[in-house]
């Protein structure tokens, strides 16, 4: 073991009212909006097919010309509380929305860089505004913000020579001041989510980012931080160099989710974020270019990091002039109107202990232990689903979340193992079945 000072800041899993809430929330809405909304993955006439939020790299865009995008942003069709409600109806409890992605437009007033929303034709607090539409329906709001930064004049990818590090000082205090003062500004901000850690020049900075993780925490205390903002001294990413994970949760499913039979996932707290295309976090015009996921697909991943103790953040990436695309508000909706009948088996849910069954997967309420949730996305052939409880569990009674008053039939295979007979008809959609468990004691 190799002795770590600058690693884990905080013993997890952590157990103080923020992070249970965090938990409970379970499921989020991410927003990534900047300029690249405007040009919309299409640069003179040619469309880039890789992110949209990445099109200045991918169409090798001058820093000066990119920048100049800031004096046409002017989203005159946001309306926060529009959005917020949106966000409402489809079931989040959380967002998280990017302040200042990797081109380094910050989309609040900052004292730090003229490249934010005051230099445009929008002139306003826009994060002000978005912050107190989601909380006043009581959604919490998490910040999202990329130490990378391509306008600033002192970032620097490696640290090779004493100029490059004289630079990355200078950023590292940037970075710093930028933090604090969004702390500051928006006191009711629950989360930091860090993006843009991947370079060596943050790797040579562990300490800094322990440094800063203390002082945000010092400064916004209950804060949680994910574990991309993390390094070690020794330069390991989310986890330290005795494999301890950083932060307070781990953040590094990135458009991917574990093996759903995982069960060493389970031991941290974690959020998988997804896009909706295949791989799109700032608007692209067109989306004929990929897979567009369906309501059912995502929301099997949601259930699916449900059961694993898992958070999911799915993305949404509104235009330039600040409205959602049709496709976007339409499975808002319909993920919405799923989780009007069944969030009870997301919110305050988790990991139920059972081994996971080809039919879909269990949750259990942190609540109560004398009953799981199976979430059925694959009806088996046979009629019958397989249910292998821990040793000595009885079932009571199983029914169907929509028809409480119907029970299954119950078929004992082994100690502690059942087959339900099937009683539900023909289904577009996944549903719930709750199974009860007698009393242990
Ligand atoms: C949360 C996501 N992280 C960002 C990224 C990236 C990235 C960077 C390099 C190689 C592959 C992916 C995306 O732009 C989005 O913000």
């Amino acid at each position: 073991k190799k002795e770590v000072k600058y690693g884990q800041l905080t013993e997890l899993p952590r157990q103080d009212e923020a992070m249970k809430k965090w938990r409970s929330n379970r499921f989020g809405q991410f927003i990534h909006w900047g300029l690249y909304a405007i040009p919309g993955g299409i640069w003179e006439g040619k469309t880039y097919k890789y992110a949209a939020e990445f099109l200045k790299s991918s169409a090798g865009i001058s820093t000066a010309t990119w920048d100049s995008l800031q004096y046409q942003f002017n989203p005159v069709k946001f309306d926060a509380k529009e959005w917020a409600k949106m966000a409402k109806d489809m079931g989040v409890k959380y967002v998280t929305i990017t302040t200042k992605h990797h081109e380094g437009f910050c989309l609040w007033p900052s004292k730090y860089t003229d490249f934010d929303i005051e230099n445009t034709p929008y002139r306003k607090d826009l994060l002000g505004e978005f912050i107190k539409a989601y909380n006043e329906e009581g959604i919490d709001v998490s910040l999202y913000y990329s130490v990378l930064d391509w306008h600033h004049p002192d970032w620097r990818y490696k640290l090779n020579t004493e100029e490059d590090k004289a630079a990355f000082e200078r950023l590292k205090a940037f970075t710093e001041n930028q933090l604090l003062e969004l702390l500051e500004r928006y006191p009711t901000v629950k989360g930091l989510w860090f993006d843009g850690t991947w370079d060596q020049c943050w790797k040579d900075n562990g300490k800094f980012s322990y440094d800063l993780e203390k002082k945000l925490k010092e400064k916004n205390p209950g804060l949680i931080v994910n574990s991309r903002m993390r390094a070690d001294e020794y330069g390991s990413r989310h986890f330290d160099s005795n494999g301890v994970l950083m932060g307070d949760y781990e953040s590094g499913y990135e458009r991917r989710l574990p093996n759903p039979w995982d069960v060493a996932v389970t031991k941290n707290d974690w959020e998988c974020c997804m896009t909706i295309p295949e791989n799109q976090w700032g608007y692209h015009k067109d989306w004929t270019l990929t897979h567009i996921k369906t309501s059912n697909e995502l929301i099997e991943m949601l259930v699916q990091c449900t059961s694993q103790n898992g958070n999911f953040l799915l993305n949404f990436g509104p235009r330039g002039e600040g409205n959602f695309r049709e496709k976007e508000v339409k499975l808002a909706k319909e993920i919405g109107d799923w989780m009007d009948d069944n969030s009870s088996v997301i919110y305050n849910c988790g990991y139920a202990g059972l081994k996971k069954q080809s039919w879909g997967y269990f949750t259990k309420s942190s609540d109560s232990d004398d009953a799981i949730n199976m979430v059925v996305f694959n009806k088996p052939i046979n009629g019958k689903y397989r249910v292998k409880l821990n040793k000595g569990s009885i079932i009571k009674r199983a029914y169907l979340l929509s028809k409480p008053k119907k029970s299954f039939n119950l078929e004992e295979i082994a100690n502690g193992e059942y087959f339900l007979d099937d009683v539900k008809g023909k289904c577009k959609d996944p549903f719930v079945i709750i199974i009860e468990l007698e009393d242990k004691d």
